[in-house]
């Protein structure tokens, strides 16, 4: 018989392929997940359904929690406990209940008394817990950092968070391959992160919806892990599911040595490397979408507007909506020339900056801080700079900076050293911009009230925000006499110190226990199983046929999450109760009076069921579950538009609700006239069809079978997924056959510590600083 020919795939196919635990007919997936990464605030509401259905935390041993979003960075040194340390009273509670909860349900966990505490998307590669080949996800929309790696690595809303910690898989369907190839070389001052500044830029915010971007070329094989990390950081402001580079010597490199990596030289070490080489896309794989870039055409890049695709060379000027090709975008550009206060035509390098901003997830690694230091060393910030923040990504990555002495100079320099968290990205916790302040950041979302209400938000590398903060106005990195480097070059050669030291694998003696601990699995250590019937009491979701109502009509490209729900009503345990904040900053003029040109404040709209928007990409930006939750609250369970941002549809549907993506103009133009006129719309589900309020069809809609069957019924899919039990066992004994090293209860077997997962997680209140010698920081 002639063997059938295999069709060629991407590095996402394979991976993608590799975890598949059951497929429906209708292309619906139950997708394995290798590792899970929690912060607390994406997490309570997760756990509270967790413990209010009676479930535990399938795989504790592939799940690690940590708290950095509302962590104050200030210093550390008179820490006593997380609870007396965080002043402001949502805050604490976020990080007092993700504690309680580590403890309840026996998770790793790293709290502020542990040098391993950090941003998620920093800490997980720092311990080697991200890993070629895995699939990565976290209740945060820059998992896409991982992808780095040869990960598969997503964002989820919190709906999902629970699905993975009950059953370790998620509910998903196939996305498109998009390539993006970087060729040619980049010039001296030009980083990763001008790279996917530039992507976005000429893809837009919208341009890799529905795809797993893969970033190849010859610029992106030159990257280091670390700048490889930032360009896949970003691949979610392209609107990509997730970004992937297939992994390689540097890969290798990277991971040799780190506490969750299998141990470099050991006989799974070397297996691993030959699947891990294995990860690369096959030459004649298929994509979607594939784009070209040369490296020679990217210099360093800054933004101007209010989305992260609104960029412009440092050399250009702003840009002058009037020149925008339709009228939403003329009045788009007008609105974001207003809120950031500039003037068309300015030059880029004639704008001055108030605070400078160099951590987030995206630039706050150790090669991040080394490049900036090397353009502040022996200067002072400019004197109109009210302050300059240095955020480090990780205790570790903080204490590695000090060891080098990068601290000393950017103190020197007139920078504050703080400690680690996501900080000024978002000022979820006390760093935020106060009204119309303008900052040079190197974080990644440039929003409207993004890093404090009514702040102005430039992105750039670190080098260029480090040139800014010593001119005090936007600036060419290239032209400060000193600054001769490439900010990849010179961290690659920058020497190993101490905290090199802390990531040593200390775990295994030898091969032989290694071995044995793999094909040894203690009894107890196996998932712990949840049930399919949820405790009494626990509730399903409503359901879902016919909605009848006002649809409030929005016009409005890239309405993004954090403009649906604002930061400060992030730090809710709850799911309920958000309805008041929805649209925050466009329904309020100030805390007690209402805008009276906003939608929702007019009549009939403010008894709208319905939001209709004719401008793509609705709900793009962060995972924040809290977007449909305060649509919901408010009363709107259905939103049509022409697109929307992969996690909002998903998290739209865990709770009820119908997004409905509708890409003919025509019919999106009729619906929009219903809603305009103040007139109701009906949406039929079961027939799948739009229709005006006398009952006549005005246009029929896609929705995938799958959603559709959840909807109607009103399914909580966790307890559907749990009756697949049979085959999610099935899947994790094959894993830990063939690819051992990612069974996390490997790493507790090996460390000797008697096969109890619950009772092995790292205890929340143990200081883990390393300020003794029996403190080390090993698993
Ligand atoms: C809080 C979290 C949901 C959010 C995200 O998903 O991105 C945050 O990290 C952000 O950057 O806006
Ligand atoms: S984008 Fe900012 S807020 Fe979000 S995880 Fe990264 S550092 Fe934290």
């Amino acid at each position: 018989m002639p063997v059938a020919e295999r069709t060629p795939q991407t590095l996402y196919d394979k991976v993608f392929q590799a975890h598949i635990v059951d497929e429906k007919l209708d292309g619906t997936i139950l997708l394995y997940i290798d590792r899970h990464l929690v912060h607390e605030v994406t997490s309570p509401q997760a756990f509270e359904g967790l413990e209010k259905a009676g479930r535990k935390v399938r795989r504790p041993d592939c799940t690690l929690a940590t708290t950095d979003h509302n962590v104050p960075t200030t210093s550390r040194k008179t820490l006593r406990d997380i609870a007396s340390f965080i002043q402001e009273d949502d805050s604490r509670t976020q990080c007092v209940t993700l504690e309680e909860n580590v403890k309840k349900f026996g998770v790793t966990y790293f709290g502020l008394s542990d040098k391993r505490q950090g941003i998620v998307h920093v800490i997980g590669p720092e311990q080697g817990f991200t890993l070629p080949g895995t699939t990565v996800v976290c209740g945060d929309s820059h998992t896409s950092t991982h992808g780095a790696f040869g990960a598969l690595a997503f964002g989820i809303g919190t709906s999902e968070v629970e699905h993975v910690l009950a059953t370790q898989t998620l509910i998903t369907k196939r996305s498109k391959n998009m390539r993006i190839l970087v060729d040619g070389e980049l010039s001296p001052g030009v980083s990763s992160k001008d790279v996917v500044l530039h992507i976005i830029g000429k893809i837009g915010t919208a341009g890799g919806t529905g795809s797993v971007i893969e970033f190849a070329g010859s610029v992106i094989r030159s990257l280091s892990m670390e700048a490889r990390m930032s360009i896949c950081n970003m691949a979610i402001e392209g609107g990509a599911r997730a970004g992937m580079v297939a992994p390689d010597e540097i890969t290798f490199e990277y991971l040799k040595g780190r506490p969750l990596a299998p141990k470099c030289g050991s006989d799974e070490w070397n297996k691993a490397v030959a699947y891990w080489k294995s990860l690369q896309s096959d030459p004649d794989a298929k994509y979607d979408i594939d784009i070209h870039i040369d490296g020679k055409d990217i210099i360093p890049t800054v933004t101007w507007g209010t989305s992260p695709e609104d960029v412009v060379p440092i050399t250009g000027s702003v840009p002058d909506p009037e020149t925008f090709p339709t009228e939403a975008k003329k009045a788009a550009g007008r609105r974001m020339l207003e809120y950031m206060g500039l003037a068309a035509g300015t030059p880029m390098e004639d704008v001055v900056v108030d605070k400078v901003f160099i951590g987030s997830c995206t630039n706050s690694r150790i090669e991040d801080l080394r490049a900036a230091a090397s353009v502040v060393k022996g200067k002072k910030i400019a004197s109109n700079i009210k302050r300059a923040l240095i955020v480090p990504g990780s205790g570790l990555v903080k204490e590695q900076a000090e060891a080098e002495g990068l601290d000393k100079i950017f103190a020197d320099a007139g920078f504050e050293w703080r400690e680690a968290g996501c900080s000024m990205c978002l000022g979820m916790n006390p760093d935020i911009l106060s009204p119309k302040e303008r900052c040079a950041s190197t974080s990644n979302r440039n929003f409207e009230g993004r890093q404090g209400a009514q702040g102005r938000t430039h992105l750039m590398s670190p080098v260029m925000a480090a040139a800014a903060a010593i001119v005090g106005k936007l600036a060419d990195v290239r032209k400060l006499a000193e600054y001769k480097g490439s900010p990849h070059i010179e961290a690659a050669v920058a020497p190993e110190t101490t905290s090199g030291k802390a990531h040593a694998d200390e775990r295994i003696e030898t091969d032989d226990h290694e071995k044995e601990a793999l094909t040894d699995q203690p009894e107890d250590s196996s998932p712990q199983v949840n049930t399919s019937v949820p405790k009494a009491g626990s509730t399903g979701l409503p359901k879902f046929t016919v909605l009848k109502g006002i649809a409030a009509p929005m016009e409005k490209a890239n309405i993004d999450t954090d403009a649906i729900i604002p930061k400060q009503f992030l730090k809710t345990i709850k799911r309920t109760g958000l309805g008041k904040a929805l649209f925050y900053e466009w329904r309020y003029l100030d805390a007690n009076t209402e805008n009276p040109d906003f939608v929702l404040n007019q009549e009939p709209y403010r008894q709208a069921k319905i939001i209709v928007c004719t401008g793509p990409n609705f709900g793009c930006g962060s995972s924040r579950e809290h977007a449909p939750w305060a649509l919901n609250d408010f009363g709107v369970k259905s939103v049509i538009a022409p697109s929307f941002a992969d996690i909002f549809f998903n998290n739209s549907f865990k709770n009820g609700m119908l997004p409905i993506a509708i890409k003919n103009k025509d019919d999106l133009e009729k619906v929009h006239a219903e809603a305009a006129a103040g007139r109701e719309i009906e949406i039929d589900l079961p027939n799948q069809l739009i229709k005006d309020q006398d009952g006549n069809t005005i246009c029929s809609f896609e929705v995938e079978e799958f959603r559709k069957h959840c909807l109607v019924n009103g399914f909580d899919d966790i307890g559907l997924t749990m009756q697949l039990e049979d085959k999610i066992s099935e899947f994790e004994k094959k894993m830990t056959l063939e690819t051992p090293w990612l069974d996390g209860r490997a790493y507790l077997k090996r460390k000797g510590q008697g096969g109890k997962l619950a009772a092995k997680a790292v205890p929340v209140p143990k200081t883990n600083r390393g300020e003794t010698k029996t403190e080390p920081l090993e698993w």
